[in-house]
């Protein structure tokens, strides 16, 4: 299925490790679009990176700068874009995804997402003395915003990102074909 010609913008949200980077990219190359990722525009472009602006601006700063990417990013035509795991709490951004494009929610257990964020310092959220924990209770209160949203949901459990991005593709053929 590489190649696959498919309308429009994919954003992908999901929790930290739920793989939106990773899968990302695979989805965006067996698509022909262009692939964005939040976090990595605001580092780029600020030369900082999160745990830096974190530490500078406090998580204040940070979802300000994170708000004003995903508005320019979300306006443009044929891409997929990786957001931050937090980036759905703001409901501007929430209005943003929603208007321009199909929103995937890669959903994944804690167990998972904390197997795949532990050897990671660069998510400043998890730099606390339990991070399964914090984990835990993200995933409480964001699982019901990113299901909201999403306009499919796929569960990434005992998959890997190649097998789940050609269901990915089964999915979203079917979905826009309906
Ligand atoms: N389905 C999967 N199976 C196994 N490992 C995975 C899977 N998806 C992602 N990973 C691994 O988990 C780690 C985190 O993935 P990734 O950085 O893509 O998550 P993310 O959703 O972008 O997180 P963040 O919100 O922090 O940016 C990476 O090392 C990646 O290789
Ligand atoms: O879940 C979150 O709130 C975050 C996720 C990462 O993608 C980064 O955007 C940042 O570390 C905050
Ligand atoms: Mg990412």
């Amino acid at each position: 299925m590489p190649g696959m010609k498919l309308p429009g913008n994919f954003f992908l949200v999901g929790l930290m490790g739920a793989g939106k980077t990773t899968v990302g990219r695979t989805l965006a190359r067996a698509t022909d679009k262009t692939f964005y990722d939040s976090d990595h525009e605001i580092t780029a472009r600020s030369g900082a990176r999160i745990p830096m602006i974190f530490e500078l601006e406090g998580e204040e700063g940070f979802r300000k700068r994170e708000a004003a990417m995903i508005a320019e990013l979300s306006a443009l035509q044929g891409i997929v874009l990786a957001t931050g795991g937090g980036a759905v709490l703001n409901p501007d951004n929430r209005d943003c995804l929603r208007r321009n494009g199909f929103v995937i929610y890669l959903r994944a257990s804690v167990d998972d997402l904390f197997a795949r964020t532990s050897h990671d310092k660069n998510r400043p959220l998890l730099q606390t003395e339990n991070p399964r924990q914090k984990l835990q209770e993200l995933f409480e209160v964001r699982d019901p915003i990113y299901r909201e949203l999403a306009d499919l949901v796929i569960d990434t459990s005992s998959q890997t990102v190649q097998s789940l991005t050609q269901r990915l593709l089964r999915e979203l053929e079917k979905k826009l074909n309906a």
